[in-house]
């Protein structure tokens, strides 16, 4: 089944607990942590994730766009994070912070920026739990999706069956009912919407619409939309 994840850097931050409930038909709360130094933009930290997890049901995916993931990651699965993902242009020792995110209890996630290939990273996917192809520049929602990004998602699930993996392949940044077709066939089962999910009249009907949309479309062996 094609996961669709809000990106609550779309929400209102003032109000972040009832837009977090607004889409709990959603799969996964994408929660965007920037440092202004990994990315020109400052959105939350720890604290604030500690915050979400008291507040709503949803498990939360975290996409860490700072430096020095390995060192800060490992607090965001104590703050409660189910997944969390981290850049591997960031990273120094990307294995051994999989490893440790994956032994506190969490899903690993590397995430690549467009210009990052996939190939030299072919040997840490076993590590893995998910990995994301960023569709867009990181750093801010509401960007236009990066179509020459979908040749790397095609490779990507290429190399996630070639080692017989159950990866998830997620895609984010300028995702919508315009791109999520594109994506899905090109073998991306999770789906972050930011802009799609929270400037729509309704936010849980637009998950939904997302979600049947990538399904119709969806990759035949990407382990998520197959069942
Ligand atoms: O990681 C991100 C930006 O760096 C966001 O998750 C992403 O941009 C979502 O917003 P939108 O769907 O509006 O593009
Ligand atoms: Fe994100």
């Amino acid at each position: 089944m094609a996961q669709i994840n809000p990106s609550i850097l779309s929400a209102d931050f003032a109000r972040l607990a009832d837009e977090a409930r607004a889409v709990e038909g959603a799969d996964w709360l994408h929660v965007d942590v920037m440092d202004n130094h990994f990315v020109p933009n400052l959105t939350l930290g720890v604290p604030v994730v500690e915050s979400l997890r008291k507040a709503t049901d949803i498990p939360l995916d975290c996409h860490l766009m700072i430096e020095d993931p390995d060192r800060w990651a490992p607090a965001y699965v104590d703050a409660g994070a189910g997944s969390v993902t981290f850049h591997v242009e960031a990273a120094a020792a990307p294995v051994r912070l999989a490893r440790e995110i994956r032994a506190k209890g969490a899903r690993a996630s590397m995430a690549l920026k467009p210009a990052t290939p996939i190939e030299p990273y072919e040997d840490l996917l076993p590590e893995l739990d998910m990995v994301l192809v960023m569709t867009v520049e990181p750093g801010f929602g509401g960007q236009a999706f990066l179509d020459v990004t979908l040749p790397k998602i095609r490779r990507t699930r290429k190399l996630i069956e070639r080692h017989g993996l159950s990866l998830w392949l997620q895609v984010d940044g300028g995702v919508s009912t315009a791109t999520i077709e594109r994506c899905a066939e090109a073998g991306a089962d999770v789906f972050v919407a930011g802009s799609a999910v929270y400037g729509a009249d309704d936010p849980a009907a637009a998950v939904a619409a997302l979600r049947e949309q990538a399904e119709r479309a969806g990759h035949p062996t990407s382990p998520t939309t197959s069942g």
